[in-house]
């Protein structure tokens, strides 16, 4: 882990459940491969990573099973390590290449930018060259324009030890928010191409993987995969890798048939494991009738991670371990990732405390940030950004240049469209939170335009179900974590009368369809609350006229005025549902009508220059960094 990293917190733990087949995942980790630094729950880092599955390749070696990695995408956008530098991902993508995956595929986070997943091809999929997989995803090659696949459409390997013959696939959902210099095929379509029919054809295989940056649940995308391999092959288990929700789940299609989500940001490292597959020496191993599907979800932390290798402090770190966390020390260092902008007054939630509230994000964004912002503007203005452009939680204490991409990392520059009528501009806010009559999809379904993509507007933890939202959110050891206090949180020993058994570590408690015993790590449950796609202020508006109702000490406004018109500015991100939902309410605009306001600032930006402003965010002197 990272020198100024937390000590992880002892907790009653649940055991790896290894098998003949195992399997390592990770997925939407954002750039979080230093760890969490301010929660010691999560705070190992993708060295440490590295160090646990040599471990783990060791365990398979020994007792002659196979280990698998799996990345499935979103490794890009959240996190200083990545966004901090010029190029971004100077650093991280070479941190991450250290670390040896079997199958990887791309996520939505690299393909927004031209230069992301121009880089992505560039780099990263030589990097890994056997493994990157891109079942339906073509790139226009930037050095002669021909479009070409992303990678390899599928890869069949045979594991080391088991000889088990894997067919594994890499797919992305049906995004259509990416730049326009990649093509994604929808998932539906890209199954009818020949080869992925000779593919599922093939009989010489042990087990079907289909990793992809695709939800795990009402998952249209992995359903149709799923019908397709079983209508040619019945019978050969399928394994899925998923993602992009960011929370934990686990999902049963059938009984050879299961399918992982391993949460977010590093906090998770997914464990699967499979007994029972059949394997290329068939007179040695017979598959069985049901093979075995076990997981489990590793809180990714020092306590969790030598307990599930059997090493601790002095023999867990590998020499290749120990130099990408010096790398990434060394990064953090070169891009000054600890200096403090300032001093968060207390701690700020994105969904861990109701909407609006005084410790939310969105409603210090909505009534301080956004309006001093803004207040140099004379016009009446009705400020609008989504919430899904903050990505997470601020806590008491030093916001530092990390801090600024934790909590939002992207570039899109705030744009203005001027003059709109208040009657309509005032209704922009309803439409977009699906809270009038007409809902978003029904918008997106009247739209002329093609580049309206419904996910754009998906809240940052749009619930998957009522039960994977509530059990599937970001634990929070913080407070612990900032005292650096190594409690034993054991379970009650016979005699011990003064202990209870009570998880005393708050985070993920997830209920997914194997039952509730999926977290390594015991926890306590942590409560989260719903947010609204997006926010808005008005700034500049006429001020309220009162009127002395009850005699001179007691007075009451009895005429809030409104202005005739506005100017509307919103974060580029959200242009086209804004131009959308204007020509619904009758005041169609193009994109020319559109213009850069704060010379194209983007909101990160916005957030970083009023913390460095404001006296109430100053840090206290003994406490400077
Ligand atoms: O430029 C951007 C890009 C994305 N967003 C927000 O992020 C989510 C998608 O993030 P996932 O991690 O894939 O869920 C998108 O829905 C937007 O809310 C953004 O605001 N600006």
């Amino acid at each position: 882990e990272q020198p100024s990293a937390p000590s992880p917190i002892a907790a009653p733990l649940r055991e790896l459940p290894w098998g003949q087949l195992n399997f390592l995942h990770t997925t939407d980790t954002h750039g979080w491969h230093g760890g969490h630094l301010q929660e010691a729950q999560y705070s190992a880092d993708w060295g440490d990573y590295i160090s646990f599955a040599h471990h783990l390749h060791k365990r398979a070696d020994d007792d002659g099973s196979d280990l698998l990695v799996v990345d499935t995408g979103d490794r890009v956008e959240g996190n200083g390590l990545y966004d901090a530098s010029n190029p971004k991902g100077k650093y991280d993508l070479d941190i991450v290449k250290q670390q040896s995956i079997d199958v990887l595929t791309v996520g939505n986070h690299e393909l927004y930018q031209r230069n992301t997943s121009d880089r992505e091809f560039n780099k990263v999929v030589p990097d890994f060259k056997n493994s990157y997989i891109a079942s339906n995803l073509d790139i226009y090659n930037p050095k002669n324009g021909e479009r070409t696949p992303m990678a390899q459409r599928f890869r069949k390997f045979t594991t080391k030890n088991q000889g088990i013959r894997v067919i594994a696939f890499g797919f992305i959902f049906n995004f259509q928010g990416n730049a326009n210099n990649t093509v994604v095929q929808p998932v539906e379509e890209a199954i009818k191409e020949q080869w992925f029919k000779d593919a599922i054809d093939d009989k010489e295989v042990d087990l079907f993987l289909v990793a992809g940056h695709v939800p795990v649940r009402d998952s249209p995308e992995f359903d149709a995969v799923y019908k397709a391999i079983r209508d040619s092959n019945w019978d050969t288990p399928i394994v899925f890798f998923g993602g992009h929700t960011h929370i934990r789940d686990y999902r049963k299609f059938e009984k050879k048939a299961w399918a992982l989500e391993s949460g977010r940001y590093m906090e998770t490292l997914g464990f699967l494991s499979i007994s029972g597959l059949g394997t290329g020496k068939k007179d040695e191993v017979e598959a069985a009738a049901s093979p075995d599907y076990k997981r489990l979800y590793i809180d990714n932390n020092l306590y969790s991670l030598y307990h599930h290798s059997g090493k601790n402090a002095s023999t867990f770190d590998t020499e290749l371990g120990k130099n990408v966390t010096k790398a990434i020390h060394e990064a953090r260092k070169k891009l000054k990732l600890d200096h403090a902008y300032g001093c968060a007054p207390h701690d700020y939630w994105l969904s861990r405390t109701p909407y609006p509230s005084d410790d939310s994000i969105l409603t210090w964004l909505e009534n301080q940030v956004i309006p001093d912002t803004f207040n140099f503007t004379k016009i009446p203005s009705i400020i609008l950004t989504n919430s899904g452009a903050i990505r997470f939680d601020i806590f008491k204490g030093p916001f530092t240049i990390d801090s600024t991409f934790l909590v939002s990392p992207f570039t899109s520059g705030l744009r203005t469209i001027k003059d709109v009528p208040y009657s309509a501009a005032s209704k922009v806010l309803q439409l977009l939170n699906n809270e009038g009559q007409i809902l978003l999809p029904d918008l997106a379904a009247v739209s002329q335009t093609d580049r309206v993509d419904l996910d754009q507007l998906r809240a940052p933890f749009a619930p998957v179900n009522e039960d994977t939202f509530f059990h599937a959110h970001t634990s929070h050891a913080h407070d612990l974590a900032l005292e650096h206090h190594q409690t034993f949180l054991g379970r009650k020993k016979d005699g011990d009368k003064d202990k209870d058994d009570t998880p005393q570590v708050p985070g993920y408690t997830t209920k997914d369809d194997a039952g509730t015993d999926g977290d390594d790590t015991i926890h306590q449950p942590i409560k989260f609350y719903q947010v609204p796609n997006c926010i808005s202020s008005n700034v500049s508006f006429p001020a309220p006229e009162y009127a002395a109702a009850y005699g001179p000490v007691n007075f009451r406004p009895v005429h809030i005025s409104t202005p005739e018109k506005v100017d509307i500015i919103y974060n580029e991100f959200i242009e086209n549902w804004i131009l959308l939902a204007l020509e619904y309410l009758g005041e169609k605009r193009e994109k020319k009508d559109t213009s850069a306001v704060l010379e194209g600032k983007s909101m990160t930006d916005v957030i970083s220059d009023w913390i460095k402003k404001s006296p109430d965010w100053a840090c206290p002197k003994e406490k400077d960094v």
